[in-house]
């Protein structure tokens, strides 16, 4: 497989595409195949789906809050999100059709049950979509499961990226990949901040960098091979007007093909270029001198605040809590939270502390309630 050869470090040729059909299939198996062959058709290496088990990704509040949207499957957040789940029984069906296309197979793991789910099922790697770069526990267990890890870091500061690392290295695990990622649906050209890729690839010379981007078009995802990232993630649609969040940043078979038969041009051993080499050699003007343009150290940027609201995990009560309890990791589990509590970075930090609130199952742990 070629994502292992490049984790591995034993090619220098060769980028690995994913096509992040995500929930873009509108709940749809036979979409979902029909997606899988266009990818193929396309040029890709592998297809990847999302996969969650909602009441262990969402608090039963996020689940039951009114999903008011032109993008909503459902009244309710948890029945769109229901609507947009495939089943174990389905998951197979894709599986074994991508496999007869030979072509890889995984989703993202979004939760600790679904992380099994994929394990169980044998796909190639896990994904770890940017939601969850913050869930230590999550990135923990993943890393012990002897399976290569692909990492997105959107919504994420450096000190959230450097623990990821070190989580590996606790693991000693080398086959593993970190894609620079911007959560903004579509993200501006000014804030795709794609320079962050070479400080990725200075800071962490012994770990593969990728892209996942969420831009419209296709330079800026070409730009960042030119920079050095070595696997390259878009989502992908059979047209771009449907209703669903992910299709206006989405890109369709044809557009698909033509970044891959791009990036399959390139004469992958002369790189990284230097940012006004890409723009000499791209030749896209403003959308490109913007989006390599660097704008500072890796940060929560203000576009994915949206995104960091609406899906990032925070601490929940794993049961009931009483005030004046001493907080131990049992006692606390991850989930994206209606509201939002703790972010999921601060994890290991609230061990020991004493609770000043009682907190009610599934409730978020916010601030106030945790004597720091
Ligand atoms: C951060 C993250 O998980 N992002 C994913 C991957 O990029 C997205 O596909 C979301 O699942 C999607 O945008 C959610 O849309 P809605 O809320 O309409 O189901
Ligand atoms: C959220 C995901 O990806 P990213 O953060 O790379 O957009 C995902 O793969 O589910």
């Amino acid at each position: 497989m070629l994502l292992l050869d490049i984790l591995e470090k034993k090619t220098d040729d060769g980028v690995y595409i994913i096509a992040e059909i995500g929930q873009n299939h509108q709940g749809r198996l036979e979409v979902a195949k029909k997606m899988i062959l266009k990818a193929k058709e396309a040029g890709c290496h592998c297809v990847k789906f999302q996969k969650s088990n909602l009441p262990a990704k969402f608090t039963r509040s996020a689940l039951a809050r009114d999903y008011v949207s032109e993008n909503a499957w459902g009244k309710t957040y948890g029945e769109h999100k229901e609507y947009l789940e495939f089943s174990k029984e389905q998951y197979q069906e894709l599986q074994a059709y991508s496999q007869e296309l030979n072509l890889d197979f995984t989703a993202s793991a979004m939760d600790e049950l679904s992380l099994d789910f994929l394990a169980d099922l044998k796909v190639p790697f896990i994904k770890i979509g940017s939601g969850d770069a913050n869930n230590f526990p999550l990135i923990k267990k993943a890393s012990g499961l002897g399976l290569p890890l692909v990492i997105s870091t959107g919504m994420q500061t450096l000190q959230t990226v450097d623990k990821i690392v070190s989580i590996m290295e606790d693991a000693g695990k080398s086959d593993y990949a970190l894609m620079h990622c911007v959560s903004a649906y579509p993200t501006p050209p000014k804030d795709c901040n794609l320079r962050l890729i070479s400080r990725l690839k200075q800071r962490f010379t012994n770990v593969v960098i990728g892209y996942s981007g969420h831009e419209l078009g296709v330079a800026i995802t070409q730009a960042a091979v030119l920079l050095g990232a070595r696997i390259v993630e878009r989502h992908f649609t059979l047209d771009k007007n449907q209703k669903g969040s992910d299709h206006r940043c989405s890109l369709e078979p044809l557009q698909l093909k033509s970044l891959i038969v791009a990036i399959e041009s390139f004469k992958l051993q002369k790189l990284p270029l230097e940012a006004h080499e890409i723009i000499a050699m791209l030749g896209n003007g403003q959308e490109l001198e913007e989006a390599l343009r660097y704008t500072g150290e890796k940060e929560i940027f203000p576009c994915e605040l949206p995104c960091r609201n609406k899906l990032g995990k925070s601490l929940v009560a794993a049961r009931s809590l009483h005030k004046g309890q001493m907080l131990q990791l049992k006692d606390v589990a991850i989930k994206v939270s209606e509201p939002n509590g703790l972010t999921a970075e601060t994890y290991f930090d609230i061990v020991g502390k004493q609770l000043t609130y009682s907190v009610s199952e599934d409730e978020p742990i916010t601030g106030n309630m945790v004597q720091f």
